[in-house]
């Protein structure tokens, strides 16, 4: 069964808001309501969707990293259960709670109700065969509640800065968004995401010259951007996957480097050291498989 939220801090509305060629994208195997089942990159050449570009990824591999895959395959099912935090900020009423209600619950609610300082998800996931979850936090975008929420950037591996494609200038407020979430953690220990949503409501036309302009803002917040529609579930599933096989292998790489040395030992019949990229196997050993998925 999914975790659940435990500060359902969703209210009634206060006041009327005033108002890729070579994209690496994730194949399911097998999507329940509670878990999410991934197991590999896939090519460029298996994309169906055309909006993005090379320009808008920030990675072009088709499969997750050597020494992960082996870690995980290696793995004998005892090591903790592995979890990233990840923070989604962005204006009020772009739409940041429909996209993870819709990949969370699959539901869309026309109505709106603004957060009211933060809420979240958890939903699990299962990656090449290792259980991981993501604890999605929800952040209020209304001004009053900004110093409650940021109060949850802090160790934040995915920030997910949110923009309604349909209002243009909830774009240019995304870097003060992002520079917010920043500063609550280390440099460079975030992966960022640019997302905007609301595709329903918006022509091919239109949709095209918003993502030009969201496309050099993401390059400049060295951001992979995303459109979706959390109304229709356009790109939400795969949107969350990408974000979990990306915040999953960086957490695999961190703790594979963090043992001494960067060298990590896994015991599982035969030893395999794993040592940066070069996989090293004791001579007397040496019929052991390399194989990977
Ligand atoms: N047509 C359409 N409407 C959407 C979409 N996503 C959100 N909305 C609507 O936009 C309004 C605001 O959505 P929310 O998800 O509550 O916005 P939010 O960013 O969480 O707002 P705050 O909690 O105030 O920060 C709601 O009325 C939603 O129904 C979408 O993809 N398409």
């Amino acid at each position: 069964m999914p975790v659940r939220n435990l500060y359902p801090n969703k209210g009634p509305l206060p006041q009327q808001p005033t108002r890729f060629p070579y994209i690496t994208k994730l194949i399911y195997l097998s999507l329940t309501s509670c878990q999410v089942v991934i197991t590999q990159f896939v090519p460029a050449a298996a994309l169906s969707f055309q909006w993005y570009t090379p320009e808008a990824c920030l990675q072009f591999k088709e499969h997750f990293h050597a020494q992960v895959r082996t870690a995980c395959q290696q793995s004998t099912g005892t090591a903790g259960l592995k979890i990233s935090k990840v923070v989604v900020v962005g204006d009020l009423h772009v739409g940041k709670t429909s996209l993870i209600n819709r990949f969370c619950k699959d539901n869309f609610d026309r109505e709106y109700k603004a957060t009211i300082g933060v809420d979240f998800e958890i939903e699990r996931f299962e990656i090449i065969g290792m259980p991981y979850n993501l604890q999605i936090w929800d952040t209020a975008g209304q001004e009053k509640f900004k110093c409650i929420a940021s109060a949850y950037y802090r160790g934040a591996e995915v920030i997910i800065t949110v923009f309604d494609l349909a209002d243009i200038q909830t774009l240019d407020h995304t870097k003060q968004w992002l520079e917010d979430a920043l500063r609550e953690n280390e440099p460079d220990s975030s992966f960022i995401f640019l997302v905007g949503t609301k595709k329903d409501l918006v022509s091919d036309a239109v949709c095209e010259r918003t993502e030009l302009d969201a496309i050099r803002f993401a390059k400049e917040m060295q951001a992979e951007y995303w459109s979706v529609s959390a109304k229709t579930g356009e790109n939400v599933k795969e949107f969350f996957s990408r974000v979990a096989a990306l915040a999953f292998e960086q957490s695999m790489i961190k703790e594979l480097e963090s043992t001494p040395g960067h060298r990590a030992q896994i015991r599982a019949g035969n030893l395999i050291k794993l040592e940066k990229n070069i996989v090293e196997i004791p001579e007397d050993n040496a019929q052991v498989s390399l194989s990977c998925c």
